[in-house]
């Protein structure tokens, strides 16, 4: 059996009910949408396998809810993110403002290294634009955070910013990740396990499991 994954990173969404957090997702991980909008309670995570650089890395994304009364459930999330996505509505001018919010609490509750991009979603609604490119592109630039819009209703840019945040995660931790799967290689070669064999894919998701400490 081929091997599914090296790597295990978390990923959380964060922004303001009602944003699209939820349709993003399932547009990237299923390749649907929804128009109907059913709040998230507390958190939900999907998976998904990127391919990046050669390294195949398993992406845990949490859906946190917006709502203000999950956020002493979603804040315990925070600490155990590798990468963090905060998104706006481009037809809401309240869910940018409240953006720095939740830039504030992921800075006092996330790890130093957690690696954030920015992404303004519902581009498709262009009419009803209330959020320029430009405020969106300056605010991420004051943050030091990549940007983007999205839009999960014609997936827009969607593909691209989950892997933009993933491939920052890999990159933040490089050396970590190089010495896993350096020692991943010399467990195998040590156990003399083949490629086909059955007990590798055991052993690479225990092996793996240490991934989840980064
Ligand atoms: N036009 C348009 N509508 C969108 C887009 N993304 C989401 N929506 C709509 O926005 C509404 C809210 O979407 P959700 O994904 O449920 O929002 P959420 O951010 O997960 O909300 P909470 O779970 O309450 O935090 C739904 O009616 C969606 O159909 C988009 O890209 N374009």
């Amino acid at each position: 059996m081929a091997k599914q994954y090296d790597i295990l990173f978390r990923i959380l969404l964060l922004g303001d009910s009602g944003v699209g957090k939820t349709c993003m997702l399932r547009r990237f991980t299923d390749r649907e949408f929804d128009t109907g909008h059913i709040s998230t309670i507390g958190v939900d995570f999907k998976m998904k396998t990127l391919e990046i650089d050669g390294i195949k890395v398993r992406v845990q994304i949490w859906d946190t809810a917006g709502q203000e009364r999950y956020q002493t459930i979603t804040k315990q999330y925070y600490r155990r993110a590798q990468g963090i996505v905060f998104v706006y509505d481009i037809t809401s001018e309240s869910s940018f403002q409240h953006i720095v919010k939740w830039a504030t609490d992921v800075d006092e509750y996330a790890p130093e290294k957690v690696q954030r991009i920015l992404v303004g979603n519902k581009s498709d609604e262009e009419p009803r634009r209330r959020v320029t490119r430009e405020e969106g592109s300056k605010l991420a630039e004051r943050y030091g955070m990549d940007f983007f819009e999205t839009s999960a209703s014609t997936s827009h840019n969607i593909d691209k910013s989950f892997s933009r945040v993933t491939e920052l995660v890999l990159q933040a931790h490089k050396r970590d990740v190089d010495n896993l799967l350096g020692s991943l290689d010399d467990y195998l070669n040590k156990a003399g396990l083949d490629e086909s064999g059955q007990d590798k894919v055991g052993s690479i998701q225990r092996v793996c499991g240490c991934a989840r400490i980064f």
